[in-house]
């Protein structure tokens, strides 16, 4: 298989660019080898739920997300991370957002987003994952909450908004720790990192800025790049035009950082919320001509098992 076949340029040079099947043959430091997800990745990825574990075995995820006019994308991040099976999910939202979140997703707890000062440097507090970005907005207050939660040096999963408001304040990109996930559609990865004329070159700054600044980009697409820090590229197989509604990038937002709060790499969660987010979307459009952003979430358990049953 070519790397063509994952792109939707129609004319792209590396046509003949070969696509490995299988997670171990990514490219390593010195190569720009394409590896494909395979299901046999993911099974020996998947951790199992272990007999007398509980809820502090599978992590405690905060998402800090959301704003009056955009807290459902708070509450679909929030929803992608429950379901993705995270031990504790707390869900930093404005005050307004309050009685909505109590009522559609009460296993969630609150934080005010004053407390988020309190969050402390190299996980000695609570949260063994943190995201930030979903209908955060790009005014003066998101940009200080986001500034805020950099300086509390801990590896962070930045999404939609967070990575708006990095593309105006590249200034703070030095401050984004090794093993941050950055989760770029297109158009925020061409704000943030500069426009590309096609998805080969796309790929390519990508490969060179997850190796530079050590981090993990997920490059949304129907075909998703995740890219490591060692600039390896693992493409996902999984997903289809059912899925594209809005929304849908906040839930698997949730997925990567139900998974950080599991205990996983950054790559391996990446990849395991990716081919998740995008199988459950497979299973679903096989009943459903289109798929919402909940459902998709909603899907995943179901989805997940019947992989472990095979
Ligand atoms: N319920 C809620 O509260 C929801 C809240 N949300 C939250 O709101 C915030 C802003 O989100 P947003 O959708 O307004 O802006 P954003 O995602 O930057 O898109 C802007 C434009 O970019 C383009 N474009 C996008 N994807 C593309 C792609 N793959 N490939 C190519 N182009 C692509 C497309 O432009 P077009 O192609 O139509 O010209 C699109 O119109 C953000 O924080 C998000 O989390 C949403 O999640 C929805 C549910
Ligand atoms: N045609 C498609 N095929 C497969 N996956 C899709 C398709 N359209 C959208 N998606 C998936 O949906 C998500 C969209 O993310 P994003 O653009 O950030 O959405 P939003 O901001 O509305 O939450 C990505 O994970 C992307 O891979």
């Amino acid at each position: 298989m070519y790397l063509s076949s994952f792109l939707p340029d129609p004319d792209t040079k590396s046509k003949q660019q070969k696509v490995e099947k299988g997670m171990d043959k990514g490219g390593g430091k010195n190569t720009s080898a394409y590896a494909l997800v395979e299901g046999s990745d993911i099974l020996k990825l998947l951790k199992p739920r272990a007999d007398f574990s509980h809820k502090g075995t599978y992590g405690h995820a905060l998402i800090v997300a959301g704003a009056a006019e955009t807290m459902g994308a708070a509450l679909l991040s929030a929803k992608g991370c429950l379901y993705g099976g995270a031990g504790l999910t707390t869900l930093s939202i404005p005050e307004s957002g309050l009685t909505a979140l109590n009522t559609s997703l009460p296993e969630v707890m609150y934080l005010d987003r004053d407390a988020l000062g309190l969050i402390k440097k190299d996980a000695t507090d609570k949260y063994n994952a943190i995201a930030i970005g979903p209908g955060i907005g790009k005014d003066k207050q998101a940009e200080k909450i986001l500034e805020q939660l950099l300086k509390a040096k801990r590896a962070l999963i930045l999404d939609a908004d967070a990575l708006n408001i990095l593309s105006s304040r590249t200034d703070l990109l030095s401050n984004i720790l090794p093993h941050s996930i950055l989760t770029p559609h297109l158009k925020e990865f061409d704000h943030l990192f500069g426009e590309h004329k096609n998805w080969e070159s796309r790929l390519e700054t990508a490969v060179t800025k997850a190796r530079e600044m050590q981090i993990v980009i997920v490059l949304k697409n129907q075909y998703t790049f995740i890219i490591d820090e060692q600039g390896s590229v693992f493409i996902n197989p999984t997903g289809n035009p059912a899925m594209a509604q809005g929304g849908m990038g906040d839930v698997l937002t949730g997925l990567i950082t139900a998974y950080i709060a599991q205990g996983h790499t950054s790559k391996d969660a990446a990849v395991l919320a990716c081919y998740f987010h995008g199988k459950a979307g497979d299973e679903l459009a096989a009943r459903y001509f289109n798929v919402t952003a909940s459902k998709i979430a909603m899907q995943i358990p179901k989805t997940v098992r019947r992989i472990l049953n095979r």
